[in-house]
């Protein structure tokens, strides 16, 4: 287990370029199993969750090229998926969430797949039945082992279909998604999820021969073709580690510039800091957010306290809402975070509780925080990071503490962000890893 120490209370000064989207990538590597062509993919980012996928389809025989640590070449032509169910592709896939959507592309291109219950998280439940339910339209059938938790499937004569979906999953939108580009017949895939991770890999599924409309709706129509060609796929920016940078500026009084942020992709991300009193200036694509001594929570029109909630694209993503709790923490002014999607997400702010800040959690799901306007900052302390998001919440949390803090298990921040102590130390941070 690897640690951070961070010597925290100092403001950062400088650039900061945002990585490929973490989610974005895991659907993408996933889509090159759809053709035996060669798909090259650039801006894929250099951390744990990818790579961990990219080995995963390396076991199954796909040719991986590397032009550099961003652009790779997949080439699927030999696919190997008696090696499924393998001890070490269970052992491998069962570590990430982004393995589920393997199954898609491997039912449509051979009619068969495998899973074991997909890593990821320890957010809370994560079922799985919205991807399988979708399959079972297309007229699969699948098991699940309960023992092994492990899925076994057979699509053999796929036909499209009309489906609603039970919930807009985002792993469940991609994984049926690239089942239905292959399979003859129009699917109707209504309450689809429709961030910008499935837009994106709906354009690069349409550049590969793939027939799909309603792209950033949700409400996709897909015209099955009989096979699909390569292409060469870029990565947007991602938006989440755009929106902990300027979670980070804000809490630490920093002067940072985020470079080519998409801004046009970033949708109510932006707008829901503001309604935290952040202040920025988009220059171009940049973001440049400047040393604020104070920043005021906004109330609702009416004077009541501000909730801060997620909801499904384009609703405000669940996976910045650590981030935004932690914010909170030095803002003037309360704010209700409200997560509606995962039920253990919020438990880390024991720590932040330890550490000086005010919050009540008032129940799995939402905790109120009351800002101490930089009155009282918040005291280093000693943690362990629970899962990615809470990991750089936690990060942030320590970097606006003067003093030493140590963060345990930073494997769960290395899983969505690349080097991110070494690009923090760029502009003015300490961070020591110890391995
Ligand atoms: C690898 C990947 O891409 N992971 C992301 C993906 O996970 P993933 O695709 O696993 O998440 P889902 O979209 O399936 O659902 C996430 C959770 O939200 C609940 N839910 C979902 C939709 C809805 O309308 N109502 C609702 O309550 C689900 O029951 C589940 O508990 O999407 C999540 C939700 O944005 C993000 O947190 C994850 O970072
Ligand atoms: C929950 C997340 O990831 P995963 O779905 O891979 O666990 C996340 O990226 O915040």
């Amino acid at each position: 287990m690897a640690t951070f120490e961070v010597y925290g209370g100092k403001p950062l000064k400088g650039e900061l370029h945002p990585q490929g989207a973490k989610n974005e990538a895991l659907q993408i590597i996933c889509a090159t199993l759809l053709t035996a062509e060669p798909v090259t993919i650039k801006n894929i980012p250099n951390i744990r969750d990818v790579n961990k996928l990219i080995e995963l389809l390396q076991g199954m025989g796909v040719e991986v090229q590397r032009h550099s640590s961003s652009e790779c070449t997949f080439r699927a032509k030999n696919v190997d998926v008696e090696y499924l169910t393998t001890n070490d592709f269970k052992v491998k896939a069962a570590a990430i969430r982004g393995s589920i959507m393997v199954v898609g592309p491997l039912l449509a291109r051979y009619g068969r797949a495998y899973a074991p219950k997909p890593g990821g998280d320890k957010i809370g439940r994560r079922r799985l039945d919205t991807h399988f339910l979708g399959f079972q339209k297309l007229g699969a059938t699948f098991n699940f082992d309960t023992r092994e938790n492990f899925f076994t499937l057979e699509g053999k004569n796929m036909q499209g279909a009309y489906m609603l979906l039970d919930e807009a999953s985002v792993t469940g939108t991609a994984n049926i998604l690239m089942a239905a580009v292959l399979t003859p017949g129009t699917t109707t895939i209504y309450n689809a999820a429709c961030e910008p991770y499935l837009q994106q890999l709906s354009k690069m599924l349409v550049s590969m021969g793939a027939k799909i409309s309603g792209i950033g709706s949700n409400l996709l129509t897909v015209e099955g073709v009989e096979s699909l060609g390569g292409c060469t796929h870029a990565i947007l920016p991602d938006m989440i580690e755009i929106g902990s940078f300027i979670g980070l500026a804000a809490m630490t009084a920093s002067n940072i510039t985020i470079r080519n942020v998409s801004y046009p992709n970033l949708g109510i991300i932006p707008d829901s800091f503001r309604r935290m009193g952040i202040e920025f200036e988009v220059i171009g694509d940049d973001i440049h957010i400047p040393p604020q001594e104070h920043y005021e929570i906004d109330t609702f029109i009416d004077g009541s306290i501000l909730t801060i909630a997620d909801a499904p694209w384009p609703g405000l993503t669940p996976d910045l809402l650590s981030v935004f709790l932690v914010v909170a923490t030095q803002a003037k002014g309360s704010v209700l975070i409200h997560q509606k999607m995962f039920e253990s997400r919020l438990f880390f702010v024991d720590k932040l509780i330890d550490m000086g800040a005010q919050i009540i959690l008032c129940d799995p799901h939402r905790a109120t925080v009351i800002g101490h306007d930089r009155n009282m900052k918040l005291r280093p302390t000693v943690m362990t990071s629970p899962d990615i998001r809470a990991g750089v919440a936690l990060l942030i949390a320590a970097l606006s503490a003067e003093g030493k803090s140590v963060i345990h298990n930073i494997e769960q921040i290395d899983r969505g962000y690349e080097n991110i102590d070494g690009r923090l130390n760029a502009i003015g941070a300490d961070i020591r890893r110890i391995e």
